[in-house]
Protein backbone atom coordinates (compact mmCIF):
# COMPACT_ATOMS: atom_id res chain seq x y z
CA UNK A 1 0.00 0.00 0.00
CA UNK A 2 1.53 3.32 -0.48
CA UNK A 3 1.74 6.18 2.07
CA UNK A 4 0.13 9.23 1.91
CA UNK A 5 2.15 12.10 0.79
CA UNK A 6 1.18 15.72 -1.20
CA UNK A 7 1.08 13.96 -4.33
CA UNK A 8 -1.49 11.78 -3.43
CA UNK A 9 -3.45 13.69 -0.73
CA UNK A 10 -6.23 16.07 -2.73
CA UNK A 11 -8.19 19.18 -1.84
CA UNK A 12 -11.32 17.30 -2.88
CA UNK A 13 -11.53 13.88 -3.66
CA UNK A 14 -14.89 13.05 -5.73
CA UNK A 15 -16.25 8.90 -5.58
CA UNK A 16 -18.05 8.69 -8.96
CA UNK A 17 -17.99 9.78 -12.00
CA UNK A 18 -21.65 10.54 -12.69
CA UNK A 19 -23.97 13.27 -13.05
CA UNK A 20 -22.94 14.86 -9.29
CA UNK A 21 -19.91 13.88 -9.26
CA UNK A 22 -18.39 15.15 -12.81
CA UNK A 23 -20.54 18.40 -12.11
CA UNK A 24 -18.63 19.07 -8.23
CA UNK A 25 -15.48 17.82 -9.66
CA UNK A 26 -15.47 20.38 -12.42
CA UNK A 27 -16.35 23.21 -9.96
CA UNK A 28 -14.12 22.75 -7.29
CA UNK A 29 -11.57 23.01 -10.15
CA UNK A 30 -12.52 25.98 -11.18
CA UNK A 31 -12.24 27.22 -8.00
CA UNK A 32 -8.15 25.99 -7.99
CA UNK A 33 -9.01 23.29 -5.95
CA UNK A 34 -6.52 19.61 -6.19
CA UNK A 35 -9.16 17.45 -7.31
CA UNK A 36 -9.11 13.98 -8.26
CA UNK A 37 -12.49 12.00 -9.48
CA UNK A 38 -12.73 8.48 -9.15
CA UNK A 39 -14.93 6.44 -11.45
CA UNK A 40 -15.14 2.17 -11.42
CA UNK A 41 -17.03 2.29 -15.08
CA UNK A 42 -17.94 4.61 -17.85
CA UNK A 43 -17.73 8.50 -17.39
CA UNK A 44 -21.52 10.27 -16.89
CA UNK A 45 -22.95 7.31 -14.72
CA UNK A 46 -26.22 6.41 -14.62
CA UNK A 47 -27.55 9.17 -16.96
CA UNK A 48 -24.98 9.42 -19.98
CA UNK A 49 -24.48 5.21 -20.18
CA UNK A 50 -27.89 3.53 -19.01
CA UNK A 51 -30.11 6.48 -18.08
CA UNK A 52 -31.83 9.67 -19.58
CA UNK A 53 -29.47 9.51 -22.63
CA UNK A 54 -29.73 6.26 -23.95
CA UNK A 55 -33.89 6.46 -23.35
CA UNK A 56 -34.35 10.05 -24.68
CA UNK A 57 -32.53 9.52 -28.36
CA UNK A 58 -35.10 5.86 -27.95
CA UNK A 59 -37.84 7.91 -27.00
CA UNK A 60 -37.58 10.18 -30.06
CA UNK A 61 -37.03 7.11 -32.24
CA UNK A 62 -40.92 6.23 -30.86
CA UNK A 63 -42.22 10.08 -31.00
CA UNK A 64 -41.34 9.37 -35.08
CA UNK A 65 -42.87 6.09 -34.86
CA UNK A 66 -46.01 7.88 -33.41
CA UNK A 67 -46.17 10.56 -35.39
CA UNK A 68 -46.03 8.74 -38.72
CA UNK A 69 -47.87 5.71 -37.50
CA UNK A 70 -50.63 7.30 -35.97
CA UNK A 71 -50.84 10.63 -37.50
CA UNK A 72 -48.92 11.06 -41.07
CA UNK A 73 -51.56 9.50 -43.16
CA UNK A 74 -54.31 12.07 -42.22
CA UNK A 75 -52.57 14.79 -42.60
CA UNK A 76 -51.60 13.58 -46.41
CA UNK A 77 -48.28 12.37 -45.74
CA UNK A 78 -48.25 8.58 -46.62
CA UNK A 79 -45.25 6.95 -45.46
CA UNK A 80 -47.47 4.57 -43.00
CA UNK A 81 -47.04 1.36 -44.93
CA UNK A 82 -43.30 1.09 -44.90
CA UNK A 83 -42.59 2.35 -41.86
CA UNK A 84 -39.86 0.21 -40.26
CA UNK A 85 -37.39 0.69 -37.15
CA UNK A 86 -34.28 -0.64 -38.08
CA UNK A 87 -33.29 -1.18 -34.27
CA UNK A 88 -29.69 -2.11 -34.90
CA UNK A 89 -28.80 1.34 -36.63
CA UNK A 90 -30.02 2.73 -33.87
CA UNK A 91 -28.43 1.53 -31.55
CA UNK A 92 -25.27 1.94 -33.06
CA UNK A 93 -25.79 5.88 -33.43
CA UNK A 94 -26.77 5.67 -29.77
CA UNK A 95 -23.78 4.13 -28.61
CA UNK A 96 -21.75 6.23 -30.85
CA UNK A 97 -23.23 9.32 -29.37
CA UNK A 98 -22.65 8.56 -25.78
CA UNK A 99 -18.66 7.49 -27.17
CA UNK A 100 -18.69 10.89 -27.88
CA UNK A 101 -20.33 12.42 -24.50
CA UNK A 102 -17.21 10.00 -22.77
CA UNK A 103 -14.75 11.83 -24.74
CA UNK A 104 -16.53 15.17 -24.00
CA UNK A 105 -16.53 14.65 -20.28
CA UNK A 106 -12.99 14.01 -20.19
CA UNK A 107 -12.17 16.87 -22.23
CA UNK A 108 -14.11 18.94 -19.54
CA UNK A 109 -12.14 17.40 -16.76
CA UNK A 110 -9.01 18.24 -18.30
CA UNK A 111 -10.05 21.51 -19.25
CA UNK A 112 -10.64 22.10 -14.94
CA UNK A 113 -7.56 20.33 -13.75
CA UNK A 114 -9.28 17.34 -12.14
CA UNK A 115 -7.26 14.22 -12.21
CA UNK A 116 -9.25 11.43 -13.23
CA UNK A 117 -8.82 8.07 -11.40
CA UNK A 118 -10.49 4.45 -12.56
CA UNK A 119 -11.32 2.06 -10.70
CA UNK A 120 -13.14 1.04 -7.80
CA UNK A 121 -12.93 3.38 -4.45
CA UNK A 122 -13.00 1.72 -0.56
CA UNK A 123 -12.69 3.69 2.73
CA UNK A 124 -9.61 2.76 3.81
CA UNK A 125 -10.06 5.23 6.91
CA UNK A 126 -12.17 8.06 7.83
CA UNK A 127 -10.38 10.49 5.54
CA UNK A 128 -8.40 8.13 3.36
CA UNK A 129 -9.94 5.82 0.26
CA UNK A 130 -7.94 3.01 -1.99
CA UNK A 131 -8.18 2.31 -5.15
CA UNK A 132 -6.71 -0.82 -6.51
CA UNK A 133 -3.72 -0.95 -3.57
CA UNK A 134 -3.22 2.61 -4.12
CA UNK A 135 -4.40 5.07 -1.15
CA UNK A 136 -5.04 8.53 -1.52
CA UNK A 137 -6.76 11.18 1.14
CA UNK A 138 -8.22 14.15 1.33
CA UNK A 139 -9.39 17.87 3.34
CA UNK A 140 -12.98 17.05 1.67
CA UNK A 141 -14.46 13.55 0.56
CA UNK A 142 -17.70 13.49 -1.99
CA UNK A 143 -19.69 10.25 -2.54
CA UNK A 144 -21.01 10.31 -5.47
CA UNK A 145 -21.91 6.88 -6.42
CA UNK A 146 -25.42 6.60 -7.19
CA UNK A 147 -27.79 3.56 -7.48
CA UNK A 148 -28.67 0.47 -9.70
CA UNK A 149 -31.82 -1.19 -10.62
CA UNK A 150 -33.49 -3.24 -7.89
CA UNK A 151 -35.59 -6.44 -8.51
CA UNK A 152 -38.57 -7.51 -6.51
CA UNK A 153 -37.45 -11.05 -3.90
CA UNK A 154 -39.76 -13.52 -5.76
CA UNK A 155 -39.06 -16.47 -7.44
CA UNK A 156 -37.93 -16.13 -10.90
CA UNK A 157 -36.92 -12.81 -10.51
CA UNK A 158 -33.05 -13.40 -12.13
CA UNK A 159 -35.14 -13.68 -15.57
CA UNK A 160 -35.32 -11.48 -17.76
CA UNK A 161 -33.63 -7.88 -17.94
CA UNK A 162 -33.71 -4.63 -15.56
CA UNK A 163 -33.42 -0.85 -17.05
CA UNK A 164 -29.28 -1.50 -17.73
CA UNK A 165 -30.61 -4.19 -19.99
CA UNK A 166 -32.58 -2.67 -22.22
CA UNK A 167 -29.30 -0.94 -23.60
CA UNK A 168 -27.61 -4.10 -24.18
CA UNK A 169 -30.65 -4.86 -26.70
CA UNK A 170 -29.31 -5.54 -30.23
CA UNK A 171 -32.88 -6.88 -31.29
CA UNK A 172 -36.17 -5.83 -29.97
CA UNK A 173 -38.44 -8.48 -28.24
CA UNK A 174 -41.62 -9.77 -29.90
CA UNK A 175 -43.48 -9.52 -27.00
CA UNK A 176 -42.61 -7.93 -23.49
CA UNK A 177 -44.18 -7.58 -19.85
CA UNK A 178 -42.99 -4.51 -17.87
CA UNK A 179 -43.09 -4.91 -14.41
CA UNK A 180 -43.57 -1.18 -12.19
CA UNK A 181 -45.50 1.74 -12.55
CA UNK A 182 -43.11 4.01 -11.67
CA UNK A 183 -40.48 6.75 -14.18
CA UNK A 184 -39.46 3.64 -15.90
CA UNK A 185 -41.85 1.52 -16.02
CA UNK A 186 -44.25 4.12 -17.91
CA UNK A 187 -41.56 5.51 -20.34
CA UNK A 188 -40.50 2.01 -21.18
CA UNK A 189 -43.76 0.67 -22.04
CA UNK A 190 -44.58 3.58 -24.10
CA UNK A 191 -41.17 3.19 -26.15
CA UNK A 192 -41.61 -0.91 -26.26
CA UNK A 193 -45.55 -0.24 -27.81
CA UNK A 194 -44.40 2.92 -30.45
CA UNK A 195 -41.42 -0.12 -31.64
CA UNK A 196 -44.39 -2.46 -31.89
CA UNK A 197 -43.65 -4.63 -29.29
CA UNK A 198 -46.59 -6.58 -27.71
CA UNK A 199 -46.36 -5.11 -24.77
CA UNK A 200 -47.83 -5.35 -21.27
CA UNK A 201 -47.06 -3.30 -18.39
CA UNK A 202 -48.25 -4.49 -15.11
CA UNK A 203 -48.66 -2.07 -12.24
CA UNK A 204 -49.28 -3.74 -8.21
CA UNK A 205 -51.29 -0.52 -7.14
CA UNK A 206 -54.59 0.64 -8.30
CA UNK A 207 -53.04 2.73 -10.23
CA UNK A 208 -49.30 4.02 -12.21
CA UNK A 209 -47.70 6.71 -10.79
CA UNK A 210 -48.68 6.91 -7.27
CA UNK A 211 -47.69 10.11 -5.21
CA UNK A 212 -48.37 11.87 -8.73
CA UNK A 213 -51.07 14.24 -9.58
CA UNK A 214 -54.97 12.41 -9.85
CA UNK A 215 -54.88 14.15 -13.77
CA UNK A 216 -51.69 12.67 -14.30
CA UNK A 217 -52.74 9.11 -13.31
CA UNK A 218 -56.45 9.76 -15.31
CA UNK A 219 -55.24 11.07 -18.44
CA UNK A 220 -52.07 8.25 -18.75
CA UNK A 221 -54.80 5.34 -18.11
CA UNK A 222 -57.60 7.17 -20.38
CA UNK A 223 -54.56 7.90 -23.10
CA UNK A 224 -53.80 4.04 -23.15
CA UNK A 225 -56.68 2.36 -23.52
CA UNK A 226 -57.79 5.39 -26.02
CA UNK A 227 -54.63 3.83 -28.42
CA UNK A 228 -54.71 0.55 -27.47
CA UNK A 229 -51.95 0.11 -24.74
CA UNK A 230 -51.93 -3.00 -22.42
CA UNK A 231 -51.53 -1.62 -18.64
CA UNK A 232 -52.75 -3.60 -16.12
CA UNK A 233 -53.66 -2.84 -12.91
CA UNK A 234 -53.51 -4.54 -9.14
CA UNK A 235 -51.12 -7.17 -10.47
CA UNK A 236 -48.56 -8.15 -8.37
CA UNK A 237 -46.39 -11.03 -9.96
CA UNK A 238 -45.73 -14.09 -7.71
CA UNK A 239 -43.35 -16.47 -9.67
CA UNK A 240 -41.67 -16.14 -12.93
CA UNK A 241 -40.61 -19.67 -14.48
CA UNK A 242 -39.00 -20.46 -17.55
CA UNK A 243 -40.42 -22.25 -20.40
CA UNK A 244 -38.82 -24.88 -22.91
CA UNK A 245 -38.87 -22.31 -25.72
CA UNK A 246 -37.51 -19.46 -23.78
CA UNK A 247 -40.52 -17.60 -23.37
CA UNK A 248 -41.39 -16.31 -19.84
CA UNK A 249 -44.92 -17.62 -17.86
CA UNK A 250 -45.99 -14.61 -15.46
CA UNK A 251 -47.81 -16.14 -12.63
CA UNK A 252 -50.32 -13.09 -10.67
CA UNK A 253 -51.53 -13.48 -6.88
CA UNK A 254 -54.67 -12.97 -8.40
CA UNK A 255 -54.10 -16.63 -9.66
CA UNK A 256 -53.83 -15.21 -13.68
CA UNK A 257 -50.64 -15.61 -15.82
CA UNK A 258 -49.17 -14.19 -18.48
CA UNK A 259 -46.62 -15.61 -21.10
CA UNK A 260 -44.03 -13.16 -22.48
CA UNK A 261 -40.68 -13.34 -24.32
CA UNK A 262 -38.91 -10.89 -22.33
CA UNK A 263 -39.55 -9.18 -18.96
CA UNK A 264 -38.56 -6.09 -17.93
CA UNK A 265 -38.17 -5.21 -14.28
CA UNK A 266 -38.68 -1.54 -13.71
CA UNK A 267 -38.89 -2.05 -9.69
CA UNK A 268 -37.00 0.90 -8.33
CA UNK A 269 -33.65 1.37 -7.77
CA UNK A 270 -30.90 1.10 -4.39
CA UNK A 271 -28.20 3.21 -3.55
CA UNK A 272 -24.59 2.47 -4.58
CA UNK A 273 -23.62 1.75 -0.95
CA UNK A 274 -23.08 -1.62 -0.13
CA UNK A 275 -19.02 -2.25 -1.13
CA UNK A 276 -17.70 0.81 -0.01
CA UNK A 277 -16.59 -0.26 3.79
CA UNK A 278 -18.32 2.78 4.26
CA UNK A 279 -18.42 1.51 8.43
CA UNK A 280 -14.67 2.91 8.26
CA UNK A 281 -15.97 6.09 8.60
CA UNK A 282 -18.60 8.15 10.67
CA UNK A 283 -21.10 8.25 7.56
CA UNK A 284 -24.69 7.10 9.02
CA UNK A 285 -26.14 4.82 6.40
CA UNK A 286 -30.08 4.41 6.76
CA UNK A 287 -31.20 0.67 6.52
CA UNK A 288 -32.29 0.79 3.34
CA UNK A 289 -28.75 2.06 2.14
CA UNK A 290 -28.98 5.94 1.37
CA UNK A 291 -26.81 8.08 2.79
CA UNK A 292 -28.24 10.98 5.39
CA UNK A 293 -27.48 14.19 4.51
CA UNK A 294 -28.28 17.95 6.00
CA UNK A 295 -29.53 20.25 3.35
CA UNK A 296 -26.32 21.20 2.66
CA UNK A 297 -25.09 17.58 2.03
CA UNK A 298 -22.89 17.11 4.79
CA UNK A 299 -22.86 13.50 5.72
CA UNK A 300 -23.05 12.65 9.84
CA UNK A 301 -19.20 12.51 9.65
CA UNK A 302 -17.10 15.75 9.40
CA UNK A 303 -15.43 16.39 5.73
CA UNK A 304 -17.98 13.51 4.00
CA UNK A 305 -20.74 14.85 1.90
CA UNK A 306 -22.99 13.19 -0.48
CA UNK A 307 -25.10 14.00 -3.48
CA UNK A 308 -27.54 13.02 -5.94
CA UNK A 309 -28.87 9.31 -5.99
CA UNK A 310 -27.17 7.64 -3.08
CA UNK A 311 -28.96 10.38 -0.89
CA UNK A 312 -32.15 9.03 -2.15
CA UNK A 313 -33.40 12.45 -2.27
CA UNK A 314 -35.25 13.65 -5.40
CA UNK A 315 -33.29 10.92 -7.96
CA UNK A 316 -33.07 13.33 -11.32
CA UNK A 317 -29.74 14.39 -13.15
CA UNK A 318 -30.64 18.28 -12.67
CA UNK A 319 -30.82 17.88 -9.15
CA UNK A 320 -27.81 15.81 -8.87
CA UNK A 321 -25.31 18.36 -10.29
CA UNK A 322 -27.57 21.37 -8.82
CA UNK A 323 -26.57 19.89 -5.67
CA UNK A 324 -22.92 18.96 -6.26
CA UNK A 325 -21.98 22.56 -7.89
CA UNK A 326 -23.87 24.25 -4.75
CA UNK A 327 -21.24 22.17 -2.26
CA UNK A 328 -18.43 23.03 -4.39
CA UNK A 329 -19.09 26.99 -4.58
CA UNK A 330 -19.43 26.35 -0.63
CA UNK A 331 -16.31 24.38 -0.16
CA UNK A 332 -14.30 25.75 -2.53
CA UNK A 333 -15.37 29.47 -3.16
CA UNK A 334 -16.76 30.84 0.02
CA UNK A 335 -20.19 30.63 -0.82
CA UNK A 336 -20.85 29.25 3.09
CA UNK A 337 -24.63 29.58 3.33
CA UNK A 338 -25.23 28.29 -0.54
CA UNK A 339 -27.13 24.86 -0.54
CA UNK A 340 -29.64 23.39 -3.09
CA UNK A 341 -33.77 24.13 -2.49
CA UNK A 342 -35.16 21.06 -2.83
CA UNK A 343 -38.64 22.53 -3.40
CA UNK A 344 -40.85 23.29 -6.76
CA UNK A 345 -38.36 21.16 -8.57
CA UNK A 346 -40.22 20.52 -12.47
CA UNK A 347 -40.30 16.75 -14.03
CA UNK A 348 -40.89 15.09 -17.19
CA UNK A 349 -41.94 11.72 -18.05
CA UNK A 350 -40.76 11.06 -21.31
CA UNK A 351 -43.99 8.95 -22.49
CA UNK A 352 -46.21 9.46 -25.22
CA UNK A 353 -47.51 11.78 -25.12
CA UNK A 354 -45.24 13.58 -22.04
CA UNK A 355 -45.87 14.25 -18.46
CA UNK A 356 -44.63 17.10 -16.67
CA UNK A 357 -45.41 18.09 -13.47
CA UNK A 358 -44.04 20.71 -10.52
CA UNK A 359 -44.88 22.03 -6.95
CA UNK A 360 -47.76 20.63 -5.09
CA UNK A 361 -50.34 17.89 -6.09
CA UNK A 362 -53.76 18.89 -5.62
CA UNK A 363 -54.03 16.54 -2.78
CA UNK A 364 -50.44 17.64 -0.85
CA UNK A 365 -52.00 21.52 -1.38
CA UNK A 366 -54.94 20.45 0.40
CA UNK A 367 -53.31 18.36 3.22
CA UNK A 368 -51.10 21.37 3.37
CA UNK A 369 -53.09 24.40 3.18
CA UNK A 370 -56.86 23.07 4.11
CA UNK A 371 -59.18 22.36 1.07
CA UNK A 372 -61.30 25.20 1.43
CA UNK A 373 -58.16 27.24 0.39
CA UNK A 374 -57.32 25.67 -2.73
CA UNK A 375 -58.49 26.65 -6.03
CA UNK A 376 -58.23 24.04 -9.25
CA UNK A 377 -58.00 24.78 -12.49
CA UNK A 378 -58.19 22.14 -15.18
CA UNK A 379 -58.93 21.43 -19.12
CA UNK A 380 -59.20 18.36 -20.77
CA UNK A 381 -59.00 19.17 -24.69
CA UNK A 382 -57.91 17.16 -28.17
CA UNK A 383 -54.93 19.16 -29.19
CA UNK A 384 -55.60 20.59 -32.51
CA UNK A 385 -52.44 18.82 -33.51
CA UNK A 386 -54.97 15.88 -33.46
CA UNK A 387 -57.97 17.34 -34.69
CA UNK A 388 -57.81 16.92 -37.97
CA UNK A 389 -56.32 12.94 -37.68
CA UNK A 390 -58.50 9.96 -36.70
CA UNK A 391 -56.61 9.49 -33.59
CA UNK A 392 -58.11 12.13 -31.35
CA UNK A 393 -55.55 12.61 -28.92
CA UNK A 394 -56.94 14.51 -25.35
CA UNK A 395 -54.51 16.91 -23.17
CA UNK A 396 -55.48 17.18 -19.60
CA UNK A 397 -53.98 19.96 -17.71
CA UNK A 398 -54.08 21.66 -13.98
CA UNK A 399 -53.20 24.61 -11.93
CA UNK A 400 -53.47 24.33 -7.82
CA UNK A 401 -53.48 27.20 -6.19
CA UNK A 402 -53.83 28.24 -3.02
CA UNK A 403 -55.37 31.50 -0.85
CA UNK A 404 -57.20 34.52 -1.59
CA UNK A 405 -54.05 35.96 -4.02
CA UNK A 406 -54.28 32.08 -5.81
CA UNK A 407 -50.35 31.55 -5.85
CA UNK A 408 -50.08 28.67 -8.13
CA UNK A 409 -48.40 26.02 -6.02
CA UNK A 410 -48.77 23.10 -8.54
CA UNK A 411 -48.86 22.83 -12.13
CA UNK A 412 -49.49 19.43 -14.01
CA UNK A 413 -49.96 17.59 -17.33
CA UNK A 414 -50.27 14.95 -19.63
CA UNK A 415 -50.08 16.09 -23.14
CA UNK A 416 -47.90 16.42 -26.60
CA UNK A 417 -45.30 18.87 -26.06
CA UNK A 418 -45.53 19.18 -22.10
CA UNK A 419 -41.71 18.17 -22.14
CA UNK A 420 -40.32 21.43 -23.98
CA UNK A 421 -43.29 23.42 -22.04
CA UNK A 422 -42.88 22.68 -18.36
CA UNK A 423 -39.51 24.72 -17.98
CA UNK A 424 -41.03 28.53 -18.49
CA UNK A 425 -43.87 27.34 -16.09
CA UNK A 426 -41.29 25.99 -13.45
CA UNK A 427 -39.86 29.54 -13.43
CA UNK A 428 -42.53 31.44 -13.30
CA UNK A 429 -43.89 29.15 -9.72
CA UNK A 430 -40.42 28.87 -8.43
CA UNK A 431 -41.00 32.86 -8.71
CA UNK A 432 -44.39 32.35 -6.77
CA UNK A 433 -46.30 33.43 -9.76
CA UNK A 434 -50.55 33.51 -9.05
CA UNK A 435 -52.81 32.80 -11.40
CA UNK A 436 -53.49 36.55 -12.12
CA UNK A 437 -50.37 36.65 -13.37
CA UNK A 438 -50.85 33.33 -15.78
CA UNK A 439 -53.93 35.22 -16.81
CA UNK A 440 -51.69 38.58 -17.43
CA UNK A 441 -49.52 36.86 -19.80
CA UNK A 442 -50.45 36.54 -23.20
CA UNK A 443 -51.26 33.66 -25.39
CA UNK A 444 -49.02 31.78 -27.67
CA UNK A 445 -51.75 31.25 -30.53
CA UNK A 446 -51.58 28.07 -31.59
CA UNK A 447 -50.20 26.18 -28.88
CA UNK A 448 -51.38 23.82 -26.21
CA UNK A 449 -49.01 25.76 -23.98
CA UNK A 450 -51.85 28.97 -24.05
CA UNK A 451 -54.46 26.54 -22.26
CA UNK A 452 -52.54 27.38 -18.80
CA UNK A 453 -53.07 30.96 -19.62
CA UNK A 454 -56.07 30.94 -20.24
CA UNK A 455 -57.90 28.60 -17.67
CA UNK A 456 -61.17 29.37 -16.36
C1 LIG B 1 -33.50 4.40 -17.19
C2 LIG B 1 -33.29 5.72 -16.50
C3 LIG B 1 -33.73 6.87 -17.10
C4 LIG B 1 -33.53 8.10 -16.47
N1 LIG B 1 -33.99 9.22 -17.09
C5 LIG B 1 -33.81 10.42 -16.50
C6 LIG B 1 -34.24 11.61 -17.15
O1 LIG B 1 -34.81 11.58 -18.25
N2 LIG B 1 -34.03 12.79 -16.52
C7 LIG B 1 -33.41 12.87 -15.30
O2 LIG B 1 -33.22 13.96 -14.79
N3 LIG B 1 -32.99 11.75 -14.66
C8 LIG B 1 -33.17 10.54 -15.23
N4 LIG B 1 -32.72 9.40 -14.60
C9 LIG B 1 -32.08 9.53 -13.28
C10 LIG B 1 -30.61 9.97 -13.42
O3 LIG B 1 -29.94 9.11 -14.30
C11 LIG B 1 -29.95 9.95 -12.05
O4 LIG B 1 -30.70 10.73 -11.15
C12 LIG B 1 -28.52 10.51 -12.11
O5 LIG B 1 -27.73 9.79 -13.00
C13 LIG B 1 -27.89 10.49 -10.71
O6 LIG B 1 -26.57 10.96 -10.76
P1 LIG B 1 -25.53 10.55 -9.64
O7 LIG B 1 -24.32 11.36 -9.90
O8 LIG B 1 -26.16 10.61 -8.32
O9 LIG B 1 -25.23 9.00 -9.89
P2 LIG B 1 -24.79 8.20 -11.18
O10 LIG B 1 -25.04 8.93 -12.42
O11 LIG B 1 -25.41 6.85 -11.03
O12 LIG B 1 -23.21 8.07 -11.03
C14 LIG B 1 -22.60 7.31 -10.06
C15 LIG B 1 -21.26 6.84 -10.57
O13 LIG B 1 -20.50 6.35 -9.48
C16 LIG B 1 -19.75 5.24 -9.93
N5 LIG B 1 -19.40 4.48 -8.74
C17 LIG B 1 -20.24 3.86 -7.88
N6 LIG B 1 -19.55 3.33 -6.85
C18 LIG B 1 -18.25 3.63 -7.08
C19 LIG B 1 -17.04 3.36 -6.38
N7 LIG B 1 -17.04 2.73 -5.22
N8 LIG B 1 -15.87 3.79 -6.91
C20 LIG B 1 -15.85 4.48 -8.08
N9 LIG B 1 -16.96 4.77 -8.77
C21 LIG B 1 -18.13 4.35 -8.28
C22 LIG B 1 -20.68 4.54 -10.89
O14 LIG B 1 -19.96 3.70 -11.79
C23 LIG B 1 -21.35 5.72 -11.58
O15 LIG B 1 -20.66 6.08 -12.75
C24 LIG B 1 -32.88 8.16 -15.20
C25 LIG B 1 -32.43 6.99 -14.60
C26 LIG B 1 -32.62 5.78 -15.24
C27 LIG B 1 -32.11 4.52 -14.58
N1 LIG C 1 -37.79 11.12 -16.82
C1 LIG C 1 -37.10 11.08 -15.69
O1 LIG C 1 -36.77 12.11 -15.14
C2 LIG C 1 -36.72 9.75 -15.10
C3 LIG C 1 -36.82 8.59 -15.84
C4 LIG C 1 -36.45 7.40 -15.25
C5 LIG C 1 -36.00 7.37 -13.95
N2 LIG C 1 -35.91 8.53 -13.25
C6 LIG C 1 -35.46 8.55 -11.83
O2 LIG C 1 -35.03 7.27 -11.45
C7 LIG C 1 -35.75 6.85 -10.30
C8 LIG C 1 -35.98 5.38 -10.37
O3 LIG C 1 -36.99 5.05 -11.34
P1 LIG C 1 -37.82 3.72 -11.16
O4 LIG C 1 -38.87 3.68 -12.18
O5 LIG C 1 -36.85 2.61 -11.03
O6 LIG C 1 -38.42 3.90 -9.72
P2 LIG C 1 -39.84 4.46 -9.23
O7 LIG C 1 -39.74 4.54 -7.77
O8 LIG C 1 -40.26 5.65 -10.02
O9 LIG C 1 -40.85 3.28 -9.63
C9 LIG C 1 -40.72 1.98 -9.14
C10 LIG C 1 -42.06 1.31 -9.33
O10 LIG C 1 -41.92 -0.07 -9.06
C11 LIG C 1 -43.00 -0.47 -8.25
N3 LIG C 1 -42.56 -1.65 -7.53
C12 LIG C 1 -41.64 -1.74 -6.56
N4 LIG C 1 -41.52 -3.02 -6.15
C13 LIG C 1 -42.39 -3.74 -6.89
C14 LIG C 1 -42.74 -5.11 -6.94
N5 LIG C 1 -42.19 -5.99 -6.14
N6 LIG C 1 -43.69 -5.50 -7.85
C15 LIG C 1 -44.25 -4.61 -8.67
N7 LIG C 1 -43.96 -3.30 -8.66
C16 LIG C 1 -43.04 -2.88 -7.78
C17 LIG C 1 -43.31 0.72 -7.39
O11 LIG C 1 -44.62 0.66 -6.88
C18 LIG C 1 -43.14 1.85 -8.40
O12 LIG C 1 -44.30 2.06 -9.14
C19 LIG C 1 -37.04 7.66 -10.30
O13 LIG C 1 -37.50 7.87 -9.00
C20 LIG C 1 -36.63 8.95 -10.96
O14 LIG C 1 -36.23 9.85 -9.98
C21 LIG C 1 -36.27 9.72 -13.80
Amino acid sequence: MTNINSENHYDYLVIGGGSGGIASANRAGMHGAKVALIEANYLGGTCVNVGCVPKKVMWYVSEMMEEIGLYAEDYGVEAGQSLKLNFKRMVKNRQDYISYLHTAYKKGLDSNGVELIRGYAKFAGKNEVEVDGKLYSAEHILLATGGQPKRPDIPGSEYGIDSNGVFELTELPKRIAIVGGGYIGVEMSGIFHSFNSDTHQFIRKPKPLYGFDSIICQGFMELAENEGKHVHTNKSVAEVKKNEDNSYTMFFEDGTIHETDMILWATGRKPNTSNLNIEATDVNVYPDGYIEVDQYQNTTASNIYAVGDVTGRVELTPVAIAAGRRLSERLFNGKKDLYLDYTNIPSVFFTHPAIGTVGMTEEQANDEYGKEKVKVYQSVFTSMHSSITRNKQKTYMKLVCVGDEEKVVGLHGIGRGMDEMLQGFAVAIKLGATKADFDNTVAIHPTAAEEFVTMR
